[in-house]
């Protein structure tokens, strides 16, 4: 899988380096790339941004030094395909993905590299996306700044790519960078070969719809606490169904929208 990542803050991602995808690109599962937006700018200040038409506080990135990134890193002719604008069907429903949306690419397909870019304004990110770009070939990611990008990057891009526009959560942040550092976590994980034993990506949280079980080891006594005895019993098929039972128990008490959407799933 090749990730390109576009930002004005390329050393923010020097941290991928020492993490499991550190070892995932020297293993060569992943070939990731880091461009500095400002490469491609050509005035003395290396100016990635402009005051906004409309008025309004703030500034908005220029599109010509995304484009001429992404020219680089499409290749000059790039994928052509008609697309609807740039937001597509979010992952958040329990559906599967909704690939007849009318703002669906309609004459693309997984070789065709996928954009995304981060934004408040986005489909927001759970483990379904992430379980969806671990399948793609190649996704670029554009980290945007300031209050956000021109619009006519998404929609130009649209004509050369599948685009996304994906956020975090409902929450603000300065920019895409740690949105996008977070999804590269979260979906990296999931591309066989990075993580060593990948049993240990079925019983997680949100793997399956229901949060993980409690998780104990040695002592079996500690500040007055003790393991439940069940996990000390050797006895399997009760230690999962007892942890099966924790799962559904902490889902239900903690997250009850996800228990809904599992105990409809059930029927
Ligand atoms: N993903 C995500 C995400 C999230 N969950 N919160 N904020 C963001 C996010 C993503 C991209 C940008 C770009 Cl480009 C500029 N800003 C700053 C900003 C803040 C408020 C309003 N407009 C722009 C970004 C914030």
């Amino acid at each position: 899988m090749r990730v390109d990542i576009v930002t004005i803050f390329p050393q923010f991602f020097d941290v991928l380096d020492i993490s499991l995808l550190g070892k995932a690109r020297a293993n060569g599962i992943v070939d990731l790339r880091v461009h500095d937006l400002r490469d491609a700018t050509h005035d003395r200040h290396r100016t990635v941004d402009d005051t906004p038409y409309g008025g309004g506080a703030g500034m908005v990135m220029r599109p010509e030094p995304w484009g001429e990134t992404l020219d680089g890193i499409l290749g000059a002719g790039g994928a052509s395909v008609a697309l609807g604008d740039a937001s597509t069907p979010g992952d958040a429903s329990t559906d599967d993905l909704a690939s007849t949306a009318s703002d669906a690419p309609t004459a693309c397909d997984a070789s065709t590299p996928l954009i995304v870019f981060p934004s408040p304004a986005g489909n927001v990110f759970t483990q379904k996306t992430a379980r969806r770009y671990a399948q793609e070939e190649h996704i670029v990611f554009g980290c945007g700044r300031y209050e956000g990008i021109d619009q006519r990057v998404f929609d130009w891009a649209g004509t050369r790519a599948r685009v996304e526009l994906v956020s975090l959560g409902d929450y603000v942040l300065n920019g895409g960078e740690v949105a996008v550092m977070a999804m590269i976590e979260a979906f990296g994980r999931l591309i066989p070969g990075v993580v060593g034993n990948p049993d240990s990506l079925v019983e997680e949280s949100h793997e399956g719809g229901l949060l993980e079980y409690p998780s104990y080891t040695k002592p079996a006594q500690w500040r007055g606490y003790d393991v439940p005895d069940i996990l000390l019993s050797g006895h399997h098929a009760n230690i999962a169904k007892w942890r099966h039972e924790q799962q559904v128990e902490r889902t239900k008490r903690i997250r009850p929208d996800l228990y809904e959407a599992w105990a409809a799933a059930q029927d």
